[in-house]
């Protein structure tokens, strides 16, 4: 029953979806149409622009190190042609510096027995120490055998007095003392005749040049006599005895004669074999064994931040059958000569190509990313929503459509094809162009929203929809909204059809007389209509809702009314029609016709109280005065033939069922014809009116007195004991007439005639009327303005 459920009319609820934006929003996260982006897929998204800068940093520093690799490689390449010359002129200048040492040689071996002055004048004539820079001394080492040492001595202090063979060789058979030596100074004067054999270096020199026939030259050491002093080498050249054969060693070892020797100091010999264009390009080592023998210019360290190159250069020149390594070190500005900027250019040039490849790479990838997601969205759009009971559809920032789900071509009654490309704008109706861009704007900046809008359909009829729009990201960016769409025109139309009849309903309800209310059971108003607004002091019907009826107009009454509502809705019965009288604020009274109805729901439980009244006050009064027009003489206002005849009737059961006695008077107003004559019928009723005012003065209250009709009244007095009783009415009566009665201007004297007659069992109540009526006219015979009474009363038993 519609009464039973009263209230507001509600928008209709939307059917499909919950409604709920949040809601919906997560069923697409859950669907997986809108993962949020994690840190793991920002790092996969930017892996590809990544590897590739990588990869380019990777590239140029290769080719950066490369470029320098060949660079390195090429001045290594220069380094090695200018070191070899060096290297070449070093071997020439020092196998220059041999070449006179086994020049003096030959001309010791040639010459046989020397003596002083031949070696003098040699060495004057070849200039050896003049040219040789770095040969320090040149000289003459006999070999003497030890036997003969005495005699040798002996002869060559013939030239050199004090001459002696000192130290202690090496060899037990041969001493090797110093001979001659040049330049002939202080020192080669203080070693003259020192066994040159007695030194570990150069004995092993020594004997190798003697087994070899070469000129061998010492490791490096420093002179017996001066161990402070710069290290010195030493080359010794074999002189054999010509005489002798000295093709092997055995036999060389027999033909020696002795040794010609050099002294020298490496670096003036070196620095003069090298030259000055040298010295300018390069630091050159020189190593013998573990005897560093020259160490040109000092190697910028490292830790400068100068450019070091290392070694550009290994060679070996051979010095007296020993090896001596050389180093060659580059100078910077042997660098700046073959250096390019090209390094530079490749590392700049490299990094800026690698950072904008990358650059170029990542804004591509978004692009692509946009239109891939494009592509990945239609894909995960199908999957998800194809089979949507909603209209769904994807709209890029221009509002086209870029696809739609089944349910939305069928709600748009347009084909794929007419509606991808057609901005939904096309679709809306005027008067929703406005909020519905908006709605979109905010979509845009990222924000789902929910909103009712309009469109106009392929077929050209409009429809309504509740729309919600999800705005899906790519890249941070909303690059498509997501709408979904319910048709809620047949809602609207059966909202508005509702709303119509619930108005319809309480239209009817507001116009028909009866008051109507609807209370729950609690006894709280949930509605009521115009008529008993009205009555509770209300403006309005909805004012009553929530409200009791301690809050109304007849909040006096409202204990009672409340109880009598709960005892009906706990009877659940209705009660219908009956009468009640109600107390007004005002302190006026009226009557209601009620039902009250309890109403209940489809399981049967009684949710609600139906009241309908209506004020029956007035019908009331009418009844009650038709009742009077019924019993009661209208002029007079005393009781009536039938009403008399009724109430005479009653007296005359009462007496049948319990016994008693009654009197009947009959009486009327003497000679009235003459006043209506006299005066009119007009004062004739005044005199009427008067006359019945003075009986109902003169008897009891409870006596009945009725006009019968014209100017004849008849009494009936209850519990009438006795002829006394009844004689001191009459007598009353009749007495009660005598004053004059006013009417108007005039004093009417009149008087009245009663008849009395008492009940008897078995009379009806015309025979007891007819009896005091005939005593009336007894009365009238007798001379009007007394009392006639019929008979003695008789206690009925
Ligand atoms: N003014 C007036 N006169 C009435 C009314 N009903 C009857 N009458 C008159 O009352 C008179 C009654 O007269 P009667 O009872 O016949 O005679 P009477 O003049 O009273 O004389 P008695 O009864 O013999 O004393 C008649 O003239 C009626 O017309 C009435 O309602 N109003």
């Amino acid at each position: 029953m519609v009464l039973a459920q009263p209230g507001p009319v509600h928008a209709a609820p939307r059917i499909g979806w919950s409604g709920e934006v949040d809601e919906t929003v997560r069923y697409f996260t859950l669907t997986g149409f809108q993962m949020p982006r994690s840190t793991r897929s920002r790092v996969r998204e930017n892996a590809p622009v990544s590897l590739l800068l990588i990869i380019s940093c990777v590239v140029t520093l290769l080719a950066f190190l490369a470029q320098q690799r060949t660079q390195r490689e090429r001045i290594a390449i220069h380094a090695k042609a200018d070191a070899t010359e060096s290297v070449l002129a070093l071997q020439h200048g020092v196998d220059a510096y041999l070449h006179l040492t086994r020049g003096f040689g030959g001309f010791i071996a040639a010459s046989g027995p020397t003596n002083l002055k031949d070696y003098d004048t040699y060495l004057a004539t070849v200039d050896a120490l003049t040219d040789h820079p770095g040969l320090r001394y040149i000289g003459y080492i006999p070999r003497v055998p030890r036997a003969a040492a005495q005699s040798f001595e002996a002869s060559v202090q013939a030239e050199a007095p004090g001459f002696a063979i000192k130290g202690s060789g090496t060899d037990p058979d041969f001493a090797f003392p110093n001979l001659y030596a040049a330049p002939r100074d202080k020192r080669s004067l203080g070693i003259r005749g020192l066994d040159f054999s007695g030194i570990p270096q150069r004995w092993t020199a020594m004997q190798q040049a003697r087994d070899s026939g070469q000129t061998i030259a010492t490791e490096q050491h420093h002179y017996v006599t001066a161990p402070g002093m710069v290290p010195i080498i030493m080359a010794f050249t074999p002189i054999y005895d010509r005489a002798l054969p000295s093709s092997t060693v055995e036999e060389r070892r027999v033909a020696l004669r002795g040794f010609v020797f050099s002294i020298y100091h490496v670096p003036a010999m070196i620095e003069r074999a090298l030259g000055d264009a040298f010295r300018s390009e390069f630091d050159l080592d020189i190593v013998d064994g573990a005897s560093v023998l020259y160490k040109s210019g000092e190697r910028v360290p490292r830790a400068s931040g100068e450019r070091a190159f290392g070694v550009a250069h290994r060679a070996s020149v051979i010095f007296g059958g020993r090896h001596w390594q050389l180093f060659f070190y580059p100078r910077p500005q042997y660098f700046a000569r073959y250096e390019s900027s090209m390094g530079n250019v490749i590392l700049v040039g490299g990094l800026g190509a690698s950072l904008t490849l990358a650059w170029a790479m990542a804004a591509w990838l978004r692009r692509n990313r946009a239109r891939l997601g494009s592509y990945k969205q239609t894909l995960r759009f199908d999957e998800v929503f194809e089979s949507h009971p909603s209209a769904v559809y994807l709209l890029d920032r221009q509002r086209r459509f870029i696809n739609a789900n089944a349910r939305a071509l069928i709600e748009f009654k347009m084909s794929r094809e007419e509606l991808i490309g057609k901005s939904i704008e096309q679709l809306i109706i005027p008067a929703k162009q406005d909020m519905s861009r908006e709605q979109f704007e905010q979509a845009l900046s990222g924000n789902s929203v929910t909103y009712d809008s309009a469109i106009i359909d392929g077929k050209g009829h409009e429809i309504q929809l509740s729309v919600i729009m999800i705005p899906m990201k790519t890249n941070d960016r909303v690059a498509h909204v997501v709408g979904i769409a319910e048709n809620i025109t047949a809602q609207r139309e059966r909202a508005w059809e509702l709303k119509e009849s619930k108005q319809m309903l309480q239209l009817v309800i507001d116009h028909i007389p009866q008051r109507v209310f609807w209370k729950n059971t609690k006894l709280d108003y949930l509605g009521c209509n115009k008529a008993f607004c009205d009555d509770a002091g209300l403006e309005q019907p909805e004012q009553i809702i929530g409200k009791s009826d301690f809050d109304l107009a007849w909040h006096a009454s409202a204990d009672s009314s409340r109880t009598e509502d709960a005892a009906t809705l706990a009877t659940g019965k209705a009660k219908v029609n009956y009468e009640e009288q109600q107390n007004r604020a005002d302190g006026s009274v009226v009557w209601l016709r009620t039902s009250k109805i309890p109403l209940s729901n489809i399981d049967g439980e009684t949710v609600a109280l139906l009241g309908l009244y209506e004020d029956i006050t007035l019908r009331k009064q009418m009844e009650s005065q038709l009742r009077e027009l019924a019993h009661y003489d209208g002029l007079t206002k005393l009781a009536n033939r039938t009403f008399f005849y009724d109430h005479l009737e009653q007296a005359i059961a009462r007496i049948k069922r319990k016994g008693g006695q009654f009197a009947l008077m009959y009486f009327d107003i003497d000679r009235f014809k003459s006043v209506n004559d006299t005066y009119g019928h007009d004062v004739g009723d005044a005199l009427l009116t008067a006359f019945s005012a003075r009986i109902k003065a003169t008897v009891r209250d409870m006596d009945v007195v009725a006009r019968l009709g014209g100017d004849e009244f008849a009494l009936l007095l209850d519990d009438i004991s006795d002829r006394s009783a009844a004689e001191r009415v009459a007598g009353k009566l009749v007495a009660a007439m005598h004053p004059p009665f006013q009417v108007g201007r005039l004093g009417l004297s009149v008087s009245t005639s009663i008849g009395v007659a008492f009940y008897r069992r078995g009379m009806s109540a015309d025979e007891i009327i007819r009896q005091a009526d005939g005593a009336m006219y007894t009365a009238k015979r007798a001379g009007r303005d007394r009392y006639e009474i019929v008979a003695e009363p008789v206690i009925e038993p």
